[in-house]
């Protein structure tokens, strides 16, 4: 996703939230990641990624979850934008097209290790972006590649549209008949991590999604929706015990299906409208003022 923005730059570039409206563990591969059903779809609202070409490499951060994020390229744990950075380089190099300096700035809108998929979303928004400033292109598998080396929600956040992410999350399938809904997302600001989550899972053989079958109206998605589960969320409530509060508030603000996003601790609440989401919002903001809460709206048909 591409729009005009962040003064400076000639490039911005959205990262928006990624929403796992479902998702369910159906088994674990030898290496121990966990092979995923999961119904995706993004948010209108997520971080925003300035990109320029500079004399040199530079990388600056600003927005409400900025502080104490990693700001070197080094390691698993460097930012995810410079990883990407460095990966998608060395990718170009090896084909000797040309990757200059860049000037690179991440606007951390959305709280971090949420199940937003924050960072993820920053990586995909960051290849996407160069490879529009660098002028260059690569075949898709190979960029897919690139995105799950940086984390296995990063393919499905270069996709960006409503979508059936299998395998670990690397396997996609576009739902392009996802309606679009109006959403509340409500994170009280405790982290959680998402491998700490996986790791003390129980039940690792859940039945696979069931999705609508032929042409399915928006209710149809919503009934199918609500027999769906998140199977992460077990465990991060008791990680987290405030889950119960987020999405005890969802509800009690008149959501009809409230639901953890990825490994939590992010909630979301599905409305009827834009207006009743937004009076949800400003109700949930006016209790918990701490607390990250956008009312937004899913990419996705009618949307
Ligand atoms: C929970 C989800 O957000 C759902 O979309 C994703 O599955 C997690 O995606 P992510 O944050 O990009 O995850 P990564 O950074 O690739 O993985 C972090 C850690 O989570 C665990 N992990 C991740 C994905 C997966 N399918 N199975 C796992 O067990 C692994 O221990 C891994 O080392
Ligand atoms: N650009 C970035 N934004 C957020 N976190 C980053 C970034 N780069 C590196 N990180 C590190 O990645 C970790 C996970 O952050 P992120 O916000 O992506 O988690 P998440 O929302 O739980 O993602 P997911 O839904 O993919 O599991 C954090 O520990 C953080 O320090």
């Amino acid at each position: 996703m591409r729009l005009d923005g962040i003064p400076g730059f000639a490039l911005t570039c959205a990262a928006p939230a990624k929403i796992n409206l479902a998702l369910h563990v159906i088994g674990q591969r030898a290496d121990g990641h966990h092979l995923l059903e999961s119904l995706v779809t993004f948010a209108d609202c997520g971080d925003r990624i300035g990109l320029a070409a500079a004399d040199a490499d530079r990388f600056t951060v600003s927005g409400r979850f900025s502080g104490g994020l990693p700001l070197s390229a080094e390691g698993k744990d460097g930012n995810l934008v410079l990883r990407a950075r460095d990966l998608l380089r060395r990718e170009l190099a090896s084909r000797s097209i040309a990757a200059g300096p860049v000037h690179l700035h991440l606007e951390k809108n959305l709280p971090v290790a949420s199940g937003i998929g924050g960072g993820s979303a920053d990586a995909a928004a960051t290849l996407s972006g160069l490879l529009l400033l660098w002028g260059a292109s690569i075949e898709p598998p190979t960029l897919d590649a690139i995105a799950l080396e940086l984390g296995a929600d990063v393919p499905m956040c270069l996709d960006g549209g409503p979508l059936l992410a299998k395998g670990i999350g690397e396997e996609i399938s576009p739902l392009p008949d996802l309606p679009s809904f109006a959403i509340v997302l409500v994170n009280p600001l405790v982290a959680v991590s998402t491998p700490v989550i996986f790791r003390t899972l129980v039940n690792k053989t859940d039945p696979p999604l069931i999705l609508p079958l032929g042409i399915a109206t928006a209710a149809d998605w919503l009934s199918a929706m609500a027999d769906m589960r998140n199977d992460l969320e077990v465990p991060a409530r008791r990680l987290a015990p405030v889950i119960d509060d987020v999405s005890g508030a969802l509800s009690a603000a008149g959501a009809t299906l409230v639901r953890m996003s990825g490994s939590g601790a992010t909630c979301f609440g599905l409305f009827e409208s834009d207006e009743r989401a937004q009076q949800a919002a400003d109700r949930i903001s006016a209790s918990q003022p701490e607390w990250y809460v956008c009312a937004a709206r899913t990419t996705g048909e009618g949307g």
